[in-house]
C-alpha cells in the first residue's frame, strides 16, 4: 500500500476507509415547496433516517471498514482562527443572502459558536431567518427591509450525506468537483477545506479538477474500474468537456490511467449519474439498468503526445468491458430481473447503486428484493440496509460513501 492518503485504484478492491456524512438538522430544513430544486423528492424523517444511517456505518465497520465523517474532517480542518474566519467568509459569500446587513449579523452569529463542530453543524443545517436578531428599521440595507415569504436566510444543504458526488477519489488523486446545480455546488467548500488544511490530508492530495472550473461533473458519474481505465458519465450532472479536463489532469499527474470509457445515457432526474444505472461489483460481473441499454454511446478517450483520441465504441458493451478489463467475460447483471416496471421502480430505489466492499461484497438496500435475488444468483453476498427514509433524497449505498482507501486488486 503507498503511503498516499488517498488510494483507490478500484471499484471493488477490498475497502479500508470510507467517508460518509451523518445526516442532519438540514433534513429539518427541508420543505414541500422548495424540494425540486433541494433535489429530495420527499422529507425524511431525521431520526429514522438517522438510525439507518447509524445501521449502515456499523455494517461497514463490521466489515472492518474505517469511517470517517465528512463533518467531522470539516471541523479539523479549521485549524487556526485564520482559517476558520476565512471558513466563514467563504461559505457566507456562497450562501447566496439576500442583505448586506443579514450577512453580517449571521457572521456574527457563526463567530460566536465556540466549538468548530458546531460552527460546521450549523453550516450545514443553514438559516431560518426566525433564528435571526430583528434587523432594525433604520438599518441601511434596503434588501435586508424588503419582505419575503422565503423563510430561509441561508438554505440547508440536505444532499450532503450523498459524499459521492461533491468530490471524488481517483487513484491518489481527488476531483474536486464543479456540480450541476447551485444547492450542491456549496457542498464542496468542505472538501476545499479538507484537501487544503485538514491534518491528514491537508495539501497531501493532488487535485484532478477544481471547483472553480466552469464545466460541471459529479462524484456520482466517477467510476475507477481499475488502475488503467475510468469510466465516466455523460449525464444531467456531467458534461463530455469536464471528462476531457479530468483524463488530461491524470495524465499530467501521472496517475497511471491511460483510458476512459464515456458513458453517454438519458439526460433526465431519475438516471442522474451513472452510478444510478451502472456498478461494477465484481471482477467480472455489474449492475444494468435495462432502460438505458438501447440509447447507450460509449466512446472510449486516450490522451498521446499531448492529444485527446476519441473513438465511439460500435460492440457490445460486455465486450468492450472485458477486453479493457482484460478478462475473458463480462456479465451485465440485469436490474428488476427483465420486468420493465419492476426494473423501474427498483431503479428508482437505487436497486442498481450498488457501494462494493470487496469483490462480490456489496452493501445494497433491502427494499430491492428482486435486483437482490438476481445479484445473490449471480454469487454475489449481499449486505442489505433498511432505506426506508435515507432513499427519499434518491441515492442508495454508493451514492452515500465515497472510498478513501481500497485495496490493490
Ligand atoms: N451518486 C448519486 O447518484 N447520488 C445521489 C444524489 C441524490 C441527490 N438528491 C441529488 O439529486 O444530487
Amino acid at each position: 500500500m503507498s503511503t498516499h492518503p488517498i488510494h483507490v485504484f478500484s471499484e471493488i478492491g477490498k475497502l479500508k476507509k470510507v467517508l460518509l456524512h451523518r445526516p442532519g438538522k438540514e433534513l429539518e430544513n427541508l420543505m414541500p415547496d422548495y424540494l425540486e430544486r433541494l433535489l429530495f423528492d420527499d422529507i425524511p424523517y431525521l431520526e429514522a433516517a438517522q438510525e439507518e444511517h447509524d445501521a449502515f456505518a456499523n455494517a461497514l465497520r463490521n466489515e472492518g471498514i474505517e469511517v470517517l465523517y465528512l463533518e467531522k474532517l470539516a471541523a479539523e480542518s479549521l485549524t487556526t482562527p485564520e482559517i476558520r474566519e476565512q471558513f466563514i467568509e467563504e461559505y457566507l459569500d456562497e450562501a447566496n443572502i439576500r442583505g448586506r446587513v443579514t450577512k453580517k449579523v449571521i457572521r456574527q452569529l457563526l463567530n460566536d459558536i465556540e466549538d468548530n463542530q458546531e460552527l460546521i453543524d450549523k453550516t450545514m443545517a443553514g438559516f431560518q431567518k426566525s433564528e435571526l436578531p430583528d434587523i432594525p428599521p433604520d438599518a441601511e440595507g434596503l434588501t435586508d427591509l424588503v419582505e419575503s415569504d422565503y423563510p430561509f436566510a441561508i438554505d440547508p444543504m440536505p444532499n450532503l450525506y450523498f459524499t459521492r458526488d461533491p468530490f471524488g477519489c481517483i487513484g491518489n488523486a481527488v476531483s474536486l468537483n464543479h456540480m450541476f446545480s447551485d444547492t450542491r455546488n456549496r457542498e464542496t467548500l468542505y472538501g476545499k477545506y479538507i484537501f487544503k488544511y485538514h491534518p491528514i490530508y491537508g495539501g497531501k492530495v493532488d487535485l484532478v479538477y477544481n471547483r472553480d472550473e466552469s464545466t460541471r461533473i459529479e462524484g456520482g458519474d466517477e467510476l475507477v474500474l481499475s488502475k488503467d481505465l475510468l469510466a465516466v458519465g455523460i449525464s444531467q450532472r456531467t458534461d463530455a468537456a469536464s471528462i476531457e479536463k479530468l483524463l488530461i489532469n491524470c495524465f499530467k499527474k501521472n496517475l497511471g490511467f491511460k483510458k476512459v470509457l464515456a458513458f453517454e445515457f438519458a439526460n433526465n432526474r431519475k438516471f442522474m449519474h451513472l452510478d444510478t444505472v451502472f456498478t461494477m461489483v465484481d471482477y467480472d460481473k455489474f449492475t444494468i439498468h435495462p432502460e438505458i441499454e438501447s440509447g447507450l454511446r460509449v466512446y472510449s478517450v486516450t490522451y498521446e503526445n499531448e492529444k485527446l483520441h476519441v473513438e465511439e465504441e460500435t460492440r457490445d458493451l460486455a465486450v468492450v468491458l472485458a477486453e479493457n478489463l482484460g478478462v475473458e467475460k463480462v456479465d451485465l447483471i440485469r436490474c428488476g430481473g427483465g420486468n420493465i416496471v419492476t426494473a423501474a421502480r427498483e431503479q428508482w430505489n437505487d436497486g442498481s447503486n450498488t457501494l462494493t466492499i470487496a469483490p462480490g461484497v456489496v452493501v445494497v438496500y433491502a427494499r430491492n428484493a428482486v435486483t437482490n435475488k438476481i445479484l445473490e444468483e449471480h454469487g454475489l453476498r449481499l449486505i442489505k440496509l433498511r432505506g426506508s427514509e435515507l432513499v427519499r433524497g434518491r441515492g442508495g449505498p454508493r451514492c452515500m460513501s465515497m472510498p478513501f482507501e481500497r485495496e490493490d486488486i
